[in-house]
């Protein structure tokens, strides 16, 4: 009971609704059980508050309709403190409240009703706490409908009225999330490390938290994976500990994103799987679709056809509500800028011509049928955009396999191989593992050409391939590096274990049948095996090495495994 706190009374037995509210307001979000008390303890008496109490109580009713899940209830409070209270400030956080709600509910037009009423009169509001959170609350919206330069406009506006407190903290994450979907090219590390550092020291851990996975994804994308991942790890058990799933699915997607680029595929898979585990959100679809694809490829590089088919569909169906929902965003902003502009176009229209009111009708009727049509137009130009961004996204897909693979073999082609191995290297140098590298390349090629044709030695060359790549493990990295020569990358194999995996393609190579033609062609290999022991893990140092026990090999009579000997 509310009285067992401490009673506020106004002298005379009288008890001081205000200071009820007052004290209502300034626990709300500490203490929810006092909250809920203090409202019910203030409900019976509502006819005797005055009017401004009377609004603040609807406000903080609303405040707690939303806090349990009921957003319908929470929707009407708002409104009704909007449309009638006259007390700004008041609305002004309705106003808010309500974008809030909508943008969860993802009812766009109706959040961006409010937006624009926020930015129109946050210069009225001399609460600075107050005015800011209406226009971080503006911020968050513009991030949500990908509108980022109207995002970065309002934390210019905020950074330059110094926002401070949670509010900067909450304005400096909403400005690197733009920032790194408008010019990901301006930021810097530093920009990622001071907000960290200001959220964390004022406590704010959870918003820290959501800056590091923005983190991660900027070192992702600039290739430093290892860092991608020490980020999030670091603080792993504090991002699980907050219960905000959003935060927890957009950490794990990128530590899945940056294993599996390492090639730790258990891991990868293992975090992936946890963002697929609620089947496709909308609230969070982009880490889905990301995560779906990185299952994809996981499966694909381990052969698992079937299993890599099955996340394939999921893949494309999770794709297919994430490409809608963007198109529904979209269109929603668009009609909503178009009807903020013929609003404004309209009074302007109506003070001007105010004499001539029969007019005003008949162009009304003409606007309705405009109206229309535009509207048609415009949603005809934003699914043709939107379809037209898909199309260029699969044919970038496609540029990409073709840039990366060697079409003949299906395996790396050099520059991919080189990039992979040269990465994994680092990654194992830095921490003294070891690694082998294997070349081989066919003997008297040039022979089965001249005497088969060249169909008959592209098909080699493919049946090469396919049967050392069952021969080696997932994590090995095999790229076709000349005409006839490959190479394979085996990390953490000692070259003992590296020459025995030599032989065995060698075996191989030289067992393949005849093809279906017929024809009784003989194909063997040379190989050459040098380690990171013996070599070092500069590749190009690897690959001289390697490439030096190949062609003793080739010395020796070719069709065997020689090891480069560090004299
Ligand atoms: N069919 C086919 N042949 C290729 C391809 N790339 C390179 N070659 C051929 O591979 C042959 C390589 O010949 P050489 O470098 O003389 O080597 P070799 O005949 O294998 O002899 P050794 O390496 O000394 O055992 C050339 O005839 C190239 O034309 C390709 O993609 N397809």
């Amino acid at each position: 009971m509310f009285l067992s706190c401490g009673a506020i009374t106004a002298g005379e037995g009288l008890t001081d609704y205000s200071a009820l509210l007052k004290n209502a307001e300034s626990v709300k979000s500490s203490d929810r059980k006092l909250f809920s008390e203090l409202l019910l303890e203030v409900k019976p008496h509502f006819e005797a508050l005055t009017i401004e109490e009377k609004y603040h109580f609807i406000y903080l009713t609303g405040y707690e309709h939303a806090y349990q899940g009921r957003l319908e209830s929470a929707i009407k409070s708002y409104k009704h403190v909007f449309d009638s209270a006259t007390n700004e400030l008041l609305k002004f956080r309705g106003a808010f409240s309500l974008v809030n709600i909508y943008l969860f509910n993802r009812e766009w037009s109706k959040a961006f009703e409010y937006v624009q009423y926020i930015q129109h009169v946050n210069e009225k509001i001399m609460d600075m706490n107050i005015r800011h959170l209406g226009l971080v609350t503006v911020g968050y919206f513009y991030v949500e409908l990908s509108q980022f330069d109207y995002a970065l406009n309002i934390a210019k506006q905020l950074i330059a009225e110094e926002v401070q407190g949670r509010n900067k903290c909450l304005i400096l994450g909403i400005k690197l999330r733009a920032l790194l979907n408008f010019t990901p090219e301006k930021l810097e590390e530093s920009q990622f490390n001071t907000a960290i550092n200001f959220c964390r020291d004022i406590s704010e851990n959870v918003i820290a938290n959501v800056i590091r996975t923005h983190y991660s994804v900027f070192l992702y994308l600039n290739k430093n994976y290892d860092k991608a991942i020490s980020v999030i790890t670091e603080n792993i058990q504090q991002i699980e500990e907050s219960n905000y799933r959003m935060l927890i699915i957009e950490a794990y997607s990128v530590l899945s994103k940056a294993y599996y680029v390492v090639n730790q595929l258990d891991i990868a898979k293992s975090f992936a799987e946890k963002v697929v585990l609620d089947g496709p959100q909308i609230n969070y679809i982009n880490p889905i679709v990301d995560s779906y694809w990185t299952l994809y490829q996981i499966e694909e590089s381990r052969n698992n056809y079937s299993l890599a088919i099955e996340y394939l569909k999921k893949f494309s169906e999770v794709k297919t509500i994430e490409y809608e929902d963007t198109k529904a965003k979209q269109l929603a902003m668009e009609l909503a800028k178009y009807e903020t502009k013929d609003k404004d176009n309209q009074i302007t229209l109506l003070n001007k011509e105010n004499q001539i009111l029969h007019l005003e009708r008949e162009f009304s009727q003409e606007t309705a049928t405009y109206n229309r049509w535009i509207i048609i137009l415009l949603a005809a130009i934003v699914t043709l955009m939107t379809g037209w961004v898909f199309y260029v996204k699969r044919a970038q897909n496609k540029l990409k396999y073709l840039a990366q693979y060697d079409s003949l073999t299906s395996i790396f082609n050099r520059s991919y191989f080189t990039q992979n191995a040269e990465s994994m290297l680092d990654y194992y140098a830095k921490s003294s593992r070891v690694a082998s590298l294997i070349i081989f390349d066919l003997d008297y090629f040039k022979k089965i050409n001249d005497t088969y044709g060249h169909i008959a030695g592209d098909e080699v060359l493919s049946r090469v391939a396919k049967v050392c790549k069952e021969n080696i493990r997932k994590v090995d990295i095999f790229g076709r590096i000349g005409g006839e020569e490959f190479a394979i990358l085996l990390p953490g194999c000692e070259q003992s274990q590296a020459k025995q995996i030599a032989e065995e393609c060698r075996i191989k190579i030289s067992q393949l049948d005849s093809f279906d033609t017929n024809q009784d062609i003989s194909v063997t290999a040379s190989f050459g095996v040098t380690d990171t022991a013996d070599s070092d893990y500069e590749l190009k140092k690897l690959i001289a090495n390697a490439d030096e026990a190949l062609y003793l090999s080739k010395r020796r009579g070719r069709n065997q495994v020689a090891v480069y000997i560090n004299a």
